[in-house]
């Protein structure tokens, strides 16, 4: 008999070009290399200076979503770029693109969308796959049953030259959610709960598997929310493993295996989910049926509470070091200790990102948003994640619902996920968000950023303060 696998070990030990030894890091065969505009240009340029081509452009794809404006197109359905930074990370990125014969999905394109919404959307992202990108949140793409997760810049240009990435093996976690989750609850009251519960450092020199009734429960869009999160608890990258959810997604996506193709990869697919009895270096559980929406006060995506409960007062932390953080958390917050967050005025929502921009997040928002307003004074960026799902949230009215309620409906891209682009939150205001990062600036200088599902972020929306979503359920 063989040892009992777990799902990360099998997907590891298919791709290995060459084990670890004590002195060098293992080589690991990629699958997929996936580039945007902020953290590929010296790459490239390291390409060019040594005299490298691509090793697998085939296996490579581009698309521009960090520093583009999100602005409507103008009456040529043109998105027109105005700021030059942005001007020369896009040019950069299609000159390299050409020259190395990379496929781009460009701004305008019909295809172009944040990095981790595209993959999926494509079927380029698969179950068994190692998948990377320079970008943390690429550990979105384990939702599959993929290795996915982010590289720095210089690992980008080994990759794009090689193939291959030179890596340590991580350790192994299972994550058990068990129960249900009850109405007006999520996946991202769920990733935000765990990190709540186990901090941002909780999943560090981890790779989790999440397991568990209340996983199996969740749609594929769902899972990615959960996986996309788990950076931000620490862990190198999130799994779960395939299943029928899975299969029936990535069935007829351009990408996808056709026919007999599909049935054998479904075949091998099947074989991945950890064996009986494949042993975790490390496990943590959250018990779905408790949970509440949550939301973040302060300014590190495990400063989360469930949204009824009080801000935490520093004399309740456990020692001095996390006192003086929630001290400096607060103040930047200019949230008071002991105080709840509901009723706290909002205002700026922001509905998008790698996080929760996909078409069925955008159809729990807009049922918050149908037939009513949004409150005086608050701004409302609705911001799809790819030029797909804004065609498809079109195609069944979901833009008439926001446009009319008084939000913004944008083209796809980061936008105000992070402050690399015309969409920001201003110094001092406070936005609910469905992003992933609660960081000082992460949304623009001095922005004050509460982490929410998009629930959430719909009922702050329409009430202008900090509101239990389950208060406006039918
Ligand atoms: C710009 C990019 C490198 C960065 C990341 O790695 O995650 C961004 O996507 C983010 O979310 O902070
Ligand atoms: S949407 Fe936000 S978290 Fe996702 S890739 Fe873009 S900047 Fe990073």
């Amino acid at each position: 008999m063989n040892k009992p696998r777990t799902l990360f070990e099998k997907v590891w030990e298919a791709h290995l070009v060459r084990p670890e030894t004590a002195e060098t890091p293992a080589v690991l065969y990629i699958d997929l290399h996936l580039i945007h505009e902020v953290t590929s240009p010296q790459a490239f340029t390291e390409l060019r200076q040594r005299g490298l081509r691509v090793r697998r452009p085939d296996k490579t794809l581009a698309t521009m979503d960090h520093s583009t404006p999100t602005t409507p197109r103008n009456h040529l359905g043109i998105i027109p770029v105005v700021d030059p930074m942005a001007i020369s990370q896009l040019e950069q990125l299609r000159k390299n693109c050409a020259e190395f014969g990379i496929p781009l999905f460009e701004l305008g394109d019909e295809n172009q969308g944040i990095v981790h919404v595209i993959g999926p959307e494509q079927g380029l992202t698969q179950p068994g796959m190692t998948i990377v990108c320079g970008d943390s949140h690429t550990s979105t793409h384990g939702a599959f049953g993929a290795l996915a997760f982010g590289i720095g810049t210089s690992e980008v240009g080994h990759v794009l030259a090689t193939q291959c990435l030179l890596q340590r093996k991580p350790k192994t976690c299972a994550v058990r959610i068990d129960g249900r989750l009850g109405p007006g609850v999520t996946a991202k009251d769920i990733i935000l709960a765990l990190i709540a519960k186990y901090g941002v450092g909780g999943g560090t020199g981890y790779v989790f598997e999440y397991m568990g009734e209340a996983i199996r429960a969740l749609s594929m869009e769902e899972r990615m929310t959960i996986c996309n999160m788990s950076i931000e608890g620490g862990a190198r990258a999130g799994m779960v493993a395939p299943d029928d959810t899975t299969f029936e997604y990535i069935a007829g996506r351009p990408f996808a295996p056709k026919g007999a193709d599909f049935e054998a990869a479904v075949a091998r697919w099947r074989t991945l989910p950890s064996d009986e009895g494949a042993t975790f270096d490390h496990e943590l559980t959250l018990s779905a049926s408790e949970l509440k929406p949550m939301i973040t006060y302060g300014t590190n995506p495990g400063m989360g509470i469930p949204i009824d409960a009080p801000v935490p007062r520093p004399e309740d932390m456990p020692d001095a070091r996390s006192r003086a953080a929630l001290d400096k958390a607060l103040a930047y917050m200019g949230l008071e200790p002991g105080k709840p967050l509901l009723g706290h005025p909002v205002d700026v929502v922001f509905i998008g990102s790698c996080t929760n921009s996909r078409l069925s997040d955008l159809r729990q928002a807009a049922q918050f948003f149908r037939g009513r307003k949004v409150a005086p004074g608050v701004r409302v960026m609705v911001v799809p994640g790819s030029q797909q799902v804004k065609r498809a949230a079109e195609a069944e009215g979901l833009d008439r619902i926001f446009k009319e309620a008084g939000a913004e409906w944008r083209e796809a891209g980061c936008s105000a996920c992070l402050g690399m682009n015309d969409d920001k939150v201003p110094p001092g205001k406070y936005a609910v968000s469905t992003s992933n990062r609660n960081f000082e600036g992460r949304q623009g200088p001095g922005a004050r950023t509460m982490l929410a599902s998009p629930l959430t972020a719909a009922a702050a929306a329409i009430t202008g303060v900090v509101t239990d979503p389950r208060t406006l359920l039918n």
